[in-house]
């Protein structure tokens, strides 16, 4: 033992409250198992050692009262939290040695739930039919009563005979179904009762209706909502019982095993230590996650107030303030928004994000493993096996009901992909493989917004200078142009065929294939850096600026048919999706010739942050194809820092329209994007629009030169092995490896 290191890690358990000679007794065995591997017990402030200290207590409590933890009554049912112990390789979950009895490493104790065959329902006083099982599994937890700050405080006990008349009273006294399955509990919850396991993990469990906003405390048999709800009510009412009736043995063994503050406050911390936590330091609030390789997810927020006289508010004004206050601080404007449902809608992404994807797509599925921590280590290979199995059916259900709409909705209508939402019937073909339909996506005509980003279409934000409320029928027409051409320096971008002219068209094209060092803004704070990572941001690599088009809109006095409406009135030209090759998969094509300067369609999807972007590429697998996200920055350079709401992309990979099968070609593609302003003056929201940069014929590919950088390899969206085709193909890799299969 390193003298330096060991009374380092003494004295950090000290600061725990823990005294000297219990460190050193486990921190000695600890040693033998990890080879004298300090790393491992020092790693996240000596975390491994707390826990191992603390199971250390909990076996000797056991002695003490005449059972072993491990006895042959007890069978631990291991509803897992989060470990992250669990992960490495040199965990002792995954070591075999053990301490000689005295501390099981191999079952971190805050897992606190432990569940017990053998126990007769006499003794539970939970009938088996309403445990909803032949055999019921028991779940039992000691708790403390509230603190002075208003902490709740409890101690984590394993089940003991001796102690069931106090239970039975507790049930009955409870007396109330409670819908609710307590599978793993988080440190926080002042409530102790016994709930019954049913076969149907409560997270997947839909609530019979939708929960409404304010009305709760209902009681329930399976909502998983309405449960949380009612453990509460719960939770406040034997809180109040165990102040109350503290001759009750069963709370008061628990709370006098953690009254002195330091250990309780030890005890906690290791508590949180192994339920995923997040703690804010300034807020003294922590956000414990709990959840089972079942998939069951349980969330428990806790703070604590300096303010004396704490009671326990009644939850229902609690769940009305906070909605209020989401409503006017959060721009939550959805009507059905409440916090039961916001707080469903964490758990399930937490579940969604338990789980990552292989990427190796099967017909119709979608193959997901679960995370690396969510695989128990099970020695018996057949076990394993069928854990797995269990495990994939559940990751498939969670994941396909959040992204993978294309492997479970209905098949296009192959003679019209738009389903009647464009002007023109945009038909499907293939003719080289047997894949009759691309994978399924919701068709829209026009951008919608996801979730954060700002995207305000209101009158009052169009000043007079950004529109011509005098104009009449056609501007085109008129003598003198319009404020609207002001933005194309006085003249209109279009010709009146409806083409872009040939001035504009040369001039954009040669800044955006030829650019210029001066055509670049560099961010001082860039929000596309900044998604990828808050704390260290990196210097922005620089965006193209680029000219817009203004067209003339719904506050102007001109027509639907001014020639300088292009873009709002849609697709006008018969457009195909159809199979390309097996290395680029479908794409675009025109049915007729097109000429120069011609409007095809614009980019269509979700407007997204880039911080939402990101979060969400980062959930796809590697491998996965993604349509191609554009992000809309070309006007990053006009203003200062911009707010994530402000720096939008669009992703067409679930919501999106035909532009979504464009493929990329370097350099000579024959379509051009060119931003343009219709609905808003500021350049954060504009249509990306796809014009001609050439004649293009009749069955001719549509290319679009995505302006990837393929040497880019920190891009949050990974880049394909380029099969353009072009001379001037930018992607050097193209040629020494196998291209990308669809
Ligand atoms: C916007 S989508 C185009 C439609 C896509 N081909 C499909 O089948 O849905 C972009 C994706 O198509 C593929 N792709 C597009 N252009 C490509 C190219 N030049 N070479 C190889 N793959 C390409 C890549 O997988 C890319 O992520």
């Amino acid at each position: 033992m390193t003298k330096a290191r060991a009374i380092a890690a003494v004295n950090a358990m000290k600061a725990m409250g823990i005294p000297v000679e219990k460190v050193k007794t486990v921190l000695r065995n600890l040693l033998q198992v990890y080879e004298n591997n300090w790393e491992y017990i020092e790693a996240e402030n000596y975390r491994v050692l707390a826990d191992a200290i603390f199971e250390w207590e909990e076996s000797q409590d056991n002695v003490y009262a005449g059972k072993a933890v491990e006895s042959d009554e007890l069978q631990y049912r291991r509803p897992r939290a989060r470990y992250r112990q669990d992960d490495h390789p040199l965990s002792p979950l995954k070591a075999t040695s053990h301490l000689a009895g005295e501390t099981s490493l191999k079952r971190p104790r805050l897992e606190a739930d432990v569940s017990f065959k053998g126990v007769s329902e006499r003794d539970t006083g939970i009938s088996s039919e309403r445990a909803g099982r032949t055999s019921p599994h028991i779940y039992l937890k000691e708790k403390k009563p509230l603190n002075q700050t208003g902490e709740a405080c409890q101690a984590l006990v394993p089940y003991r005979k001796d102690k069931q008349p106090t239970l039975e009273k507790m049930e009955k006294k409870h007396n109330r179904d409670t819908g609710f399955f307590n599978l793993v509990r988080p440190k926080d919850e002042p409530c102790d009762y016994i709930s019954p396991v049913f076969e149907t993990p409560i997270a997947m469990i839909p609530p019979s209706q939708p929960f409404p906003s304010g009305k709760i405390g209902h009681a329930s048999n399976h909502g998983s909502l309405k449960s949380y709800s009612n453990l509460q009510n719960i939770n406040m009412g034997t809180t109040r019982d165990v102040e109350r009736k503290n001759d009750e043995s069963c709370f008061v063994d628990a709370c006098n095993k953690v009254t002195a503050p330091v250990a309780d406050s030890a005890r906690n911390k290791a508590a949180t230590s192994e339920i995923l936590s997040v703690q804010e330091s300034s807020s003294r609030s922590t956000v414990d996650i709990a959840s089972s390789d079942l998939g069951e997810v349980k969330l428990t927020f806790s703070c604590s107030s300096d303010r004396p006289n704490f009671h326990i508010p009644n939850l229902e004004s609690v769940f009305k303030q906070v909605e209020d206050k989401c409503l006017k601080s959060y721009k939550i404007l959805e009507p059905s928004f409440s916090l039961a449902n916001l707080m469903k809608e964490m758990c399930q992404c937490y579940r969604d994000l338990s789980y990552v994807t292989t990427g190796d797509k099967q017909e119709n599925s979608l193959q997901i493993i679960p995370t690396v921590d969510s695989v128990e280590q099970h020695t018996v290979e057949q076990d394993n096996q069928n854990e797995k199995n269990k495990k994939m059916k559940k990751a498939k259900y969670l994941v396909q009901s959040q992204h993978t709409l294309a492997e479970l909705g209905p098949p296009h209508d192959i003679n019209d992909i738009s389903k009647g939402e464009e002007n023109v019937r945009i038909s499907v073909l293939n003719e080289l493989t047997k894949e009759k339909y691309p994978p399924t996506f919701h068709y829209i005509p026009r951008n919608i917004v996801h979730q954060n980003a700002y995207v305000n279409f209101s009158l009052a934000r169009i000043g007079d200078e950004n529109c011509c409320a005098d104009c009449f029928s056609n501007c085109l027409a008129a003598p003198v142009p319009c404020a609207c051409a002001r933005e194309t320096g006085g003249v209109f971008a279009y010709t009146s065929g409806g083409l872009i002219t040939k001035e504009f068209l040369d001039e954009y094209i040669s800044m955006t294939c030829e650019p210029k060092q001066h055509n670049f803004f560099y961010c001082k704070d860039c929000p596309l850096e900044r998604s990828k990572n808050e704390i260290s941001t990196e210097a922005c690599k620089g965006h193209l600026v680029r000219k817009f088009i203004k067209e003339c809109w719904s506050k102007c006095g001109c027509s639907m048919h001014c020639g300088n409406r292009v873009v709002q009135r849609g697709i006008m030209h018969q457009l195909q999706v159809f199979f390309t090759s097996k290395t680029k998969g479908w794409g675009l094509r025109t049915l007729e010739n097109l000429p120069r300067g011609a409007f095809v369609c614009e980019y269509v999807g979700e407007v997204l942050t880039n911080t939402e972007l990101y979060d969400r590429t980062m959930q796809t697998t590697r491998k996965a194809r993604h349509t191609y996200p554009v992000l809309l920055d070309a006007d990053w350079g006009s203003e200062g820092t911009l707010k994530d709401e402000e720096a939008l992309c669009l992703d067409a990979t679930f919501y999106g329209n035909v532009a979504r099968f464009i493929n990329h070609r370097c350099f000579d593609a024959n379509l051009i994007g060119i931003p343009v302003e219709v609905e808003l003056p500021d350049h954060h929201y504009y249509h990306l629009s796809f014009f001609t940069t050439r004649k293009v014929d009749a069955f001719e590919e549509l290319t679009w030169d995505y302006g990837i950088d393929f040497a880019d390899i920190d891009h949050p969206v990974k880049a394909f092995r380029c099969a353009c085709g072009s001379k001037f193909c930018r992607d050097n890799h193209h040629s020494t490896g196998p291209s990308e299969a669809v």
